[in-house]
């Protein structure tokens, strides 16, 4: 049976600019993610990629629409409610891995537990059996600015899914690292979804893109292509080289076209 991870209806979210200007950003965004998938969002800069995910990340309120994560309607939880929601049942991996300097890395992955006061033998078996999954057990009692990029984000995986989150959500979270380490961290990604984890994340490359099984495109605020998974990654890494290849035109064309009747 089909569960639903994330139903969004009709999901908006406009600014008030300086100037007294309404700047819309989402313009009524409708799709579901089931439980176990791993979708990818794309799209060109300026979107409204970052906004559509900490909308869903509750780091930021829609102005209309519904949005039900893990059966959880998260449009009316207040603040210390979503606080409490983005703890216990989301994980975060971000392009600059956001590690807290002053923490070791086993303290910075036990975190999400910790603050739920879990019991301490349980966080540290937990943190211990993670890092050794993730490749980083070498590394215990370090601090971040002892590692590299590859490993510091391999610290922030771990956080993310230490306290077992119904969603992984990531913003980029390739985009700070060199091939081999972005194809590792794809790996422990593609390792969790299979174990059952269910992953949204934002990325612009298509090699990132290719390890989902499905690709939300979005173009002007709006969900314009989706495309599924169906063979191999080698498959779908072509076709979403072709879609924004594809989409690269329609832009092109489009201001090729507002430049020729302005
Ligand atoms: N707080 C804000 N106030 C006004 N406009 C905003 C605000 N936050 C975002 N925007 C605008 O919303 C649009 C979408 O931004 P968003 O960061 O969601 O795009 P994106 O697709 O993630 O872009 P990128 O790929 O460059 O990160 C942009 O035009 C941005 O300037």
């Amino acid at each position: 049976m089909n569960v639903s991870m994330i139903e969004a209806q009709n999901v908006t979210k406009h600014y008030h600019s300086g100037r007294g200007q309404i700047i819309q950003v989402l313009g009524g965004i409708t799709f579901t993610m089931q439980a176990g998938e791993f979708v990818g969002i794309m799209g060109p800069s300026g979107s409204g990629k970052t906004t559509l995910l900490n909308v869903i990340a509750t780091l930021d309120a829609p102005s209309t629409g519904a949005i039900r994560i893990a059966g959880t309607d998260i449009t009316t939880l207040n603040a210390r409610q979503s606080a409490d929601f983005r703890a216990r049942r989301l994980g975060f991996i971000f392009q600059d891995y956001n590690l807290l300097d002053n923490l070791t890395i086993d303290d910075n992955i036990a975190l999400p537990l910790a603050l739920q006061h879990a019991p301490a033998a349980e966080v540290k078996a937990r943190v211990a059996r993670l890092m050794t999954e993730f490749g980083i057990a070498s590394l215990a009692g370090r601090y971040p600015v002892e590692l590299s990029g590859g490993q510091k984000q391999r610290a922030a995986a771990a956080r993310a899914v230490i306290h077992k989150p119904a969603l992984l959500l990531g913003d980029e979270p390739t985009g700070a690292l060199d091939s081999h380490n972005a194809a590792v961290l794809l790996e422990i990604l593609t390792h969790l979804n299979r174990e059952g984890a269910s992953i949204l994340m934002v990325t612009h490359d298509a090699v990132t893109a290719s390890s989902c099984n499905r690709i939300l495109y979005m173009r002007d605020g709006m969900l314009s292509r989706e495309l599924r998974r169906t063979g191999t990654r080698q498959q779908f890494y072509r076709e979403i080289l072709a879609l924004l290849g594809e989409q690269d035109m329609n832009v092109g064309t489009a201001a090729a076209l507002r430049e020729a009747h302005p």
